[in-house]
């Protein structure tokens, strides 16, 4: 592994950056992105931001200095832009005008992310310090960008920005394992561990201050929306994803030509301007997947204990969970079967075989990701512990082995407890929140003040209706994005209906039976199950101890030193 430095990764603040994001961007010329910045929580209410997004110029982004200033330029865009596509109480867009696009688009491959929100840019380059010499924790943070300008939001992002904090000890510590594993330094080994040990505990002990600040309703129906991304949102008017406007797809980076496009269809040209993304998760965290890497968690397809090769009907399904799509719907195209897609996400072999997991990877930070493909290469402290494990059936183990063990297998429950909190977080926060339904009567929160002219007149299903639960028709008017249903809402003579006429097979909505109980991520499909099997994941990594004293007989792990490395 290189230096945690080159991978622009603090010892301190870990993938916080090491000094506090910029607050605005010091240059004159970036004025316009940041005054609609400033306005962006009021004029979203008066309904007036897309009407200012329009009079935007297009800024050139070359002009930003550094990367702090590539961040903070990121964040307004993630902010401005998300908020202009889903609107407070108005129809979806589905063309993100020049303006946004062709700055966001560029700044988002310079930092190596996707031009989408993503964690990144709300929870690591999202916060300030009230107090510049005070502790980064939650009682001297504040964010700098909201979408909603609510407290609930704020809590959201910042009690995040604590656990990325508590986190960042471990990740030297990590590393240092790699070398005290080769240097066979057991005490300095030992020390590590307890590093880590510790600091999973005050991250759980962060994640429970969720609760505090942040009402899971104000989440669900209020902040969630607009951190959703363009990927299997058919049924809010996005069936293929989003258009950037100004950027064009027919530009091939490996020839640096433009590709001639006389023997496409205009069905086909049409559809080679969206881009399918994913939106914000904190899925998207480098802290978590470090966890995964260095202490060797397997993830498997949801549903499935063992790698499967995918048959043609999980193709079909779509499922995001076992099979992310491609950013392009074009791509499905020219690769009916799927060969395209995982392309998409980077491509790896170690212990992260599930999908969706793996597709969070391409919304992190481009030398974020860069470090946990390393240490997916250096990682060394399972095999280690699995040695360890072997010698125990042979013969009695030291003092300090044992007690690596015990220190493995109790960060590995910390880890385990940190997601068994996290599946009750998720349980109140979205599942019972999308089960209860919007509170519509209340018009404190949700107006049943409509559009002037009603959803359903502006929309024209190309599937049937379903039987809807009783508040879903205003819930899916004022929180589109939170809808269960599976109908598409194509607008007449948008540039989606134009699409559909020539490929009606795709971006077909998944459909939910709003009876199942089915809760879907944003974006997604069912989340519970996907969660507790990788909490599951998580607490089968814990390996048996022998005590001498106690155990006679001999114990058979379940998975050898040897077996692993097979199966690498
Ligand atoms: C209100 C708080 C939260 C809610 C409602 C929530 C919701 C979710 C949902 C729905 C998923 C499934 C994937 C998706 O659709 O995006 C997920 C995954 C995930 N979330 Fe959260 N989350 C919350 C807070 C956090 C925090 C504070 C962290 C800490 C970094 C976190 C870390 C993760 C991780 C690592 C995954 C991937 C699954 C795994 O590794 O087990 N979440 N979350």
């Amino acid at each position: 592994m290189q230096s945690l430095e080159s991978y622009d990764i603090s010892p301190q603040t870990g993938f916080l950056p090491s000094q506090p994001p910029l607050r605005r961007l010091p240059s004159a010329y970036f004025a316009p992105w940041e005054s609609l910045m400033e306005d962006c929580n009021g004029l979203l209410l008066a309904g007036k931001l897309r009407e200012r997004v329009h009079k935007l110029p297009l800024l050139d982004s070359i002009r930003l200095q550094n990367v702090q200033e590539y961040r903070r330029a990121f964040l307004i865009l993630c902010m401005v832009s998300h908020s202009y596509v889903w609107g407070k109480h108005e129809k979806t867009l589905e063309i993100l005008p020049a303006c946004l696009a062709v700055p966001w688009t560029a700044i988002a491959d310079h930092l190596g992310l996707c031009p989408v929100v993503c964690h990144a840019a709300v929870v690591l380059w999202n916060y300030r310090l009230l107090d510049k010499k005070g502790p980064l924790d939650l009682s001297n943070l504040t964010t700098l960008e909201t979408y909603t300008g609510s407290l609930d939001e704020s809590w959201f992002y910042l009690v995040t920005t604590e656990i990325e904090g508590a986190g960042a000890p471990c990740l030297q510590a990590i590393t240092n394992s790699i070398e005290h594993i080769k240097d066979g330094d057991y005490s300095e080994l030992i020390d590590d561990l307890q590093v880590v040990h510790s600091a999973l505990e005050n991250m759980n002990s962060a994640l429970q201050r969720m609760y505090e600040k942040c009402d899971p309703y104000v989440f669900y129906w209020k902040i969630r929306p607009y951190l959703a991304g363009w990927e299997n949102m058919a049924e809010v008017g996005l069936p293929f994803g989003l258009i950037y406007e100004g950027i064009d797809s027919h530009w091939d980076a490996e020839t640096d030509e433009y590709a001639d496009m006389s023997h496409l269809s205009e069905g086909e040209r049409l559809l080679r301007q969206y881009r399918r993304y994913a939106g914000g998760s904190a899925a998207q965290s480098s802290l978590i997947a470090t966890f995964d890497v260095a202490f060797g968690v397997e993830h498997h397809p949801t549903g499935q204990k063992s790698p499967i090769k995918l048959d043609s009907s999980a193709l079909l399904n779509r499922d995001r969970y076992t099979h992310p799509q491609s950013t392009k719907p074009a791509d499905e195209l020219n690769h009916p079967d799927g060969s395209a897609t995982p392309q998409t996400p980077p491509t790896f072999v170690r212990t992260n075989r599930n999908r969706f997991l793996r597709a969070m990877r391409k919304y992190m930070p481009l030398n974020h990701r860069k470090f946990l493909e390393d240490l997916e290469v250096a990682a060394n402290l399972r095999p280690f512990m699995l040695q360890l494990q072997e010698k125990q059936l042979i013969t009695h183990l030291t003092e300090k082995e044992t007690r690596l063990l015990e220190l493995y297998n109790g960060c590995l429950n910390q880890l385990k407890l940190f997601r068994d909190k996290h599946v009750q977080i998720v349980t109140l926060y979205i599942v019972n929140q999308s089960r209860k339904g919007a509170n519509t009567g209340n018009g404190g929160y949700a107006s049943d003040k409509k559009e002037p002219t009603p959803a359903k007149a502006t929309f024209t299903p190309t599937v049937p209706i379903k039987e809807k639960p009783d508040t879903s028709e205003a819930v899916t008017a004022l929180y589109p994005q939170a809808a269960l249903e599976s109908e598409r809402g194509i607008r007449e003579g948008s540039v989606s209906a134009k699409v559909n006429q020539f490929f009606p097979q795709l971006g077909l909505a998944k459909h939910v039976d709003p009876k199942s109980g089915v809760v879907r991520g944003t974006g997604g499909t069912n989340i519970m199950p996907f969660l507790k099997q990788s909490r599951d994941e998580t607490n089968d990594m814990k390996l048996p101890i022998i005590d001498p004293k106690v155990d006679s007989k001999t114990v058979i792990p379940e998975k050898s030193f040897t077996d692993w490395i097979l199966r690498r």
